[in-house]
């Protein structure tokens, strides 16, 4: 059977859009002989359309697309399709909606393999929506068994995720049933696995690890279709692959992009190439694309096509600007300089330099004498009293209100570019630096800015010499530096991956780090305390395990023992 791996990007609710998707995919398989063109999971509503399920017009509509897609397969030489969609329960005693695998073949619906395994765990809330399957039954597509199953359903690894205590495991009851199967029906064995699997750092090679020893374990080709794009804060990678009943990846789609793979099952399999993420340079390249494709579907998603940001001369705006400018182009990027009476000479010929480099618009608008201004009202008020906090946050505030009157007026979406050592440590202004409507690098560590930025500089230079060396400062005040209220990068990011990712108590972490046990809670302490201005921040795009968003919910008026 030749099978065609029809990796999309839809877009949520998109009906028409990811129709019009499926049928360019379908005609393609078409050209190339498929027998059956497999699409993502849910590919007719895209993943996660969250609460939009419980609207009951939105299930309809999906369940009007899916007869739309079936009416793609009749005809003669038509291939079959499975493909991921939204349907009602018939007689509901429980959730109304299923998440479910169709297998379309002939113009009909020929059968529907419902999600058994609904992920609740980081991201994911299926459990809120979704009824799940109480059985598996092997289905027949082109005279040929094949099992199906959606994404998590093919998760039940023990070796690989000791703590998900699923009680049944939909892949081995299907594989009982093949056992018993008459033959020539129950030949070789194929799994088709329909994913919106989301990245983080890792996950490529986890996914093909745990899946080739799926294959291993049951001697079946598992054929894995993973949906790509970015859907808010989560960025699907694709990688869609084969894995052969020895384990070895036989296909590979692309990463961070729509691809049509084709496998035949009856040729004999050519062992391919997986993707290895062990080594920082193949880390830090994909977590530029995951960061380049997140920032452009979010532009492009929400009905926009430009974005602004400040630039400081510092490394975290010129990072966010080199993303912003491969994600939507760099006429379609503006910078802002906004100097005020604490900004270092650096501050605008740096990032004018930047700009230039990246060939964007850069524009100067001086906040020194909103500041003033700011300063003479308040004046009655902060009578008597230290510079302090108040007048340092006055700037980044003005900066902020500077860059939504900029966003209204030329409808470019403002990047935030704050990085993750700073939200996870408060380290930002409420309504200040953190206004925008997405935290690029909000999921990446300082040190990991760094690593990136000498990445965005691999071809030639893009992010000036002078801004990758400067030591960061918020420049709010003559002569601050982060350090003066931050442990250096080096030693606070460690601390935080341990505390935030892994949950590790401080003592843990000042044993395996050889950190002092009170540098470590004071780190903590600022991460407990700054969880009010995390729920007030832009989405994140998650490149980690543990990203600052819906994956991780911490109660803000509480108790907090450190
Ligand atoms: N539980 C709670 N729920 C909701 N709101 C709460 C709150 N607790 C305090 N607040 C509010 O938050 C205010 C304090 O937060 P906020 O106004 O942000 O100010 P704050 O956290 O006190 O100061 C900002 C810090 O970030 C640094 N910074 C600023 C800008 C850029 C950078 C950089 O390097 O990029 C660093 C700056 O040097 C300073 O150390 C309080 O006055 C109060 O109004
Ligand atoms: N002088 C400035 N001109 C324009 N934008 C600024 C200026 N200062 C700060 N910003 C904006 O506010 C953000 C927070 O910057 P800040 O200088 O406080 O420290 P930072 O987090 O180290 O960032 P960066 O490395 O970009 O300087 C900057 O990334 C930038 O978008
Ligand atoms: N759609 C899903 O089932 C997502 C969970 C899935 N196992 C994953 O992370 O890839």
């Amino acid at each position: 059977m030749r099978i065609a791996l029809a990796q999309i990007n839809p877009t949520v609710g998109d009906f028409s859009g990811n129709l019009q998707k499926i049928r360019e995919f379908t005609e393609c398989a078409v050209a190339q002989r498929a027998d059956l063109v497999i699409f993502p999971e849910l590919a007719i509503c895209g993943y996660p359309p969250a609460d939009l399920l419980e609207k009951e017009s939105f299930v309809k509509r999906a369940e009007a697309s899916l007869a739309e897609v079936a009416a793609l397969t009749k005809g003669e030489g038509r291939p079959a399709i499975l493909c991921g969609a939204a349907l009602s329960v018939a007689q509901p005693t429980g959730k109304h909606v299923r998440n479910v695998a169709a297998l379309l073949e002939a113009g009909e619906i020929r059968s529907l393999q419902q999600k058994m395994l609904l992920p609740f765990y980081d991201v994911f809330d299926e459990q809120r929506y979704f009824e799940p399957a109480t059985h598996q039954s092997l289905a027949v597509v082109k005279g040929q068994a094949v099992a199906l199953t959606v994404c998590e359903d093919a998760w039940n690894d023990k070796v690989f995720w000791p703590r998900r205590n699923y009680s049944v495991d939909p892949v081995e009851e299907l594989m009982k049933q093949w056992a018993v199967l008459p033959q020539p029906l129950g030949g070789q064995r194929l799994i088709l696995n329909i994913s919106a699997s989301p990245y983080w750092h890792g996950k490529v090679e986890v996914r093909q690890r745990m899946i080739g020893a799926l294959a291993k374990r049951h001697h079946a080709t598992v054929v894995l279709v993973n949906q790509v794009g970015a859907n808010d804060s989560l960025v699907f990678d694709g990688n869609s692959f084969v894995a052969g009943p020895d384990g070895e990846i036989v296909a590979q789609a692309r990463g961070f992009a729509e691809d049509l793979v084709i496998f035949d099952t009856d040729s004999a399999p050519v062992k391919v190439a997986s993707v290895p993420e062990t080594d920082a340079a193949t880390q830090t390249s994909l977590t530029w694309q995951a960061l380049v494709l997140g920032t452009r579907d979010y532009v492009r998603k929400c009905g926009f096509k430009k974005a602004l940001l400040g630039l400081s001369g510092g490394i975290d705006s010129a990072l966010v600007a080199a993303i912003a400018v491969e994600a939507l182009g760099a006429e379609n990027v503006q910078g802002i300089g906004m100097p005020s009476e604490f900004s270092s000479t650096g501050s605008v010929s740096d990032a004018e330099k930047l700009a230039q480099n990246l060939g964007i618009a850069f524009s100067v608008v001086p906040v020194r004498e909103i500041y003033t201004q700011f300063s003479d009202s308040l004046q009655p008020f902060f009578a008597g009293t230290s510079f302090g906090l108040a007048e340092e946050n006055l700037q980044p505030r003005i900066r902020g209100s500077l860059l939504m009157a900029l966003s209204n007026k030329t409808g470019a979406l403002v990047l935030t570019t704050g990085n993750k050592s700073e939200m996870a440590t408060g380290y930002c202004t409420l309504y200040g630096d953190m206004v925008g409507a997405l935290a690029v690098i909000g999921d990446v560590y300082k040190t990991e800015v760094y690593a990136l930025s000498h990445y965005a500089n691999r071809e030639r230079e893009i992010i000036p010499e002078d801004t990758l060396t400067k030591p960061p400062s918020a420049e709010l005040r003559p002569g601050q530096k982060d350090t003066d209220s931050l442990p250096p990068y080096e030693v606070l990011d460690p601390i935080l991956r341990a505390y935030i990712e892994d949950y590790v108590s401080a003592e843990e972490i000042a044993a395996k780090q050889g950190v002092d046990e009170n540098l470590v809670r004071s780190v903590i302490q600022l991460v407990e305390r700054s969880e009010y201005k995390r729920q007030q921040a832009a989405p994140v795009l998650k490149v980690s395990k543990k990203s600052f968003g819906m994956g991780r919910r911490f109660p803000i008026a509480a108790k907090r023992e450190v």
